[in-house]
């Protein structure tokens, strides 16, 4: 966990001399311990750098339309910023993929114009650095807080500092289908489920988790599993994985032409029981069955692992419990393990040590996260997680959602709010935006309520 940490307070801290600068060493200072979580927006507001939609930003009482998204130009000028040290040995599946290294780039700018607030003079860029090193300052040191405000070298050394190893492009597993409906009172009609999942998939999203072949006694809303992986049987250019709980629900999926599935497992063992009514060990015993039968037919299996911050009943779920879920589900034949903070009590405090802890047993490109947004805390938890490595996310149109098993859990974080943050750190989804908003107010006017994506309710303000 230390290496996550290791980037920040590796130097000195410089003495405050002026009040712009005071703001970049506090900003500097709330970083290192990730517990602020500041938009790159925030960041070029700050900087007071040439950057044409932040100076014409509205106030956030007033929020900008689509055509004023100020994410579009954060995009070209991260793209422009990292085009020196950018690896994408990866390609797009964002496996591993750092796209922002840590070396600072040449830059068009002169060599004499740093300054030294010290002196009170610029200085070239060079022998700020070499009076950096001499005093031992090995990596964010005084001088970049004066690259920072004069020119893009030291933006992008702040950018690179805080943005290492984060994914290029981040694939999104949309689970309002299926998590977002599965606790919905009154019966969503089947047509209505198909016609969200047409809408899903044409704004882009790779996967759409389209229903569960559980007991229509536990969840009566997904009863009609059968007809709407049905409707979608001729259709193969999207994955439509739908959950199964044991080897009758694998039978069913199946035979309705469901091409892929996914297994949901707990770290806590009251959960599992409540949700599917057997221990975590009776869990991984059926689940190994089911994982083994899809296998024989070349079904790719996602695995689940519920309560991975805490529990409704169990309290606090200790990481290598997580860890040994996680683990298993891998170990036989999960492609991917999904890690849910269930009820959405995690901040980035406890997700950090859970994810070091799970990432020390499972290769992290396995990993996606799947926040539920119960007290506001999922796109810092993304950010943090993003910042781990992790470069699949779960999230839910309009933020649909909760566990029918888990007492006072909201619902999923919004697509649109992960689509929104990830546009702005100019990361690929190819989720396309206003689709995705057009998607959402689909539902919410079917289901008759108000979006829950903070930034659905912001642009229905606009356009
Ligand atoms: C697992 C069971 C079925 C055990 O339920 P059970 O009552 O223990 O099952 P059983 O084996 O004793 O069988 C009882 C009846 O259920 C039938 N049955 C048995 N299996 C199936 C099946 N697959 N599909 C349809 N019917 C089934 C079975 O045929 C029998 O029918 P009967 O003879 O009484 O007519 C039940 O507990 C269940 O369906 N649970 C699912 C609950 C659920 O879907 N919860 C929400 C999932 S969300 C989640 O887990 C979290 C996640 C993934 O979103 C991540 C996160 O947010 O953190």
């Amino acid at each position: 966990m230390h290496l996550y940490f290791s980037n920040f307070r590796k130097y000195e801290e410089p003495e405050i001399k002026s009040p712009v600068k005071g703001v970049f060493v506090f900003i500097y200072d709330s970083l290192a311990g990730f517990a602020v979580f500041f938009s790159i927006h925030e960041l070029l507001l700050i900087s007071g750098l040439k950057y044409s939609s932040v100076s014409t930003m509205s106030s956030l009482e007033e929020p900008l339309g689509m055509d004023k998204l100020p994410s579009l130009s954060t995009i070209d000028l991260f793209h422009r910023l990292s085009s020196n040290g950018c690896s994408t040995s990866g390609g797009d599946t964002g496996m591993g993929n750092c796209w922002i290294e840590g070396n600072t780039s040449t830059s068009s700018n002169s060599d004499e114009d740093d300054f030294d607030y010290e002196k009170g003079e610029f200085i070239s860029r060079h022998k700020a650095r070499d009076m950096s090193q001499s005093q031992g300052r090995n990596h964010v040191g005084y001088e970049h807080l004066a690259y920072f405000q004069h020119n893009d070298v030291g933006l992008q050394y702040i950018t690179n500092q805080i943005f290492k190893g984060i994914p290029k492009y981040v694939k999104i597993v949309e689970v309002g289908a299926r998590d977002g409906l599965q606790n919905e009172k009154n019966m969503v009609p089947t047509s209505v489920k198909i016609e969200l999942i047409q809408r899903l998939v044409s704004t882009g999203l790779s996967v759409v988790e389209a229903t569960s072949f559980v007991s229509p006694k536990w969840v009566p809303q997904l009863a009609d599993a059968k007809h709407v992986i049905e409707a979608f049987t001729n259709i193969d250019s999207v994955r439509l994985p739908a959950l199964v709980p044991n080897m009758k629900g694998f039978e069913a999926a199946i035979a309705a032409g469901a091409k892929e599935i996914a297994v949901f497992a707990s770290a806590s063992e009251s959960f599992s029981k409540s949700n599917i009514n057997c221990t975590i060990q009776q869990s991984l015993a059926r689940y190994r069955a089911v994982v083994s039968a899809a296998t024989k037919l070349s079904i790719p299996v996602r695995g689940y692992v519920s309560c991975v911050i805490g529990c409704p009943v169990d309290g606090m779920t200790p990481p290598s419990k997580v860890a040994y879920v996680a683990k298993e589900l891998h170990d036989m034949g999960c492609y991917e393990i999904s890690l849910g903070d269930t009820i959405g009590i995690g901040t980035p405090g406890t997700v950090i040590p859970m994810l070091g802890a799970v990432m020390a047993v499972v290769p992290v490109e396995k990993l996606a996260v799947h926040f539920h947004d119960t007290y506001g805390q999922s796109l810092p938890n993304i950010l943090v997680s993003l910042q781990m490595g992790i470069s699949t996310i779960d999230s839910s149109i309009a933020g649909l959602g909760g566990c029918p098993y888990a007492k006072g859990a909201s619902g999923n974080v919004a697509t649109e709010d992960v689509v929104y943050m990830l546009d702005g750190l100019g990361i690929k989804t190819n989720v396309d935006l206003r689709k995705l908003l057009q998607t959402g107010d689909f539902i919410c006017k079917h289901l008759g309520r108000p979006s829950g994506s903070k930034a659905a309710l912001a642009f229905s303000h606009k356009n």
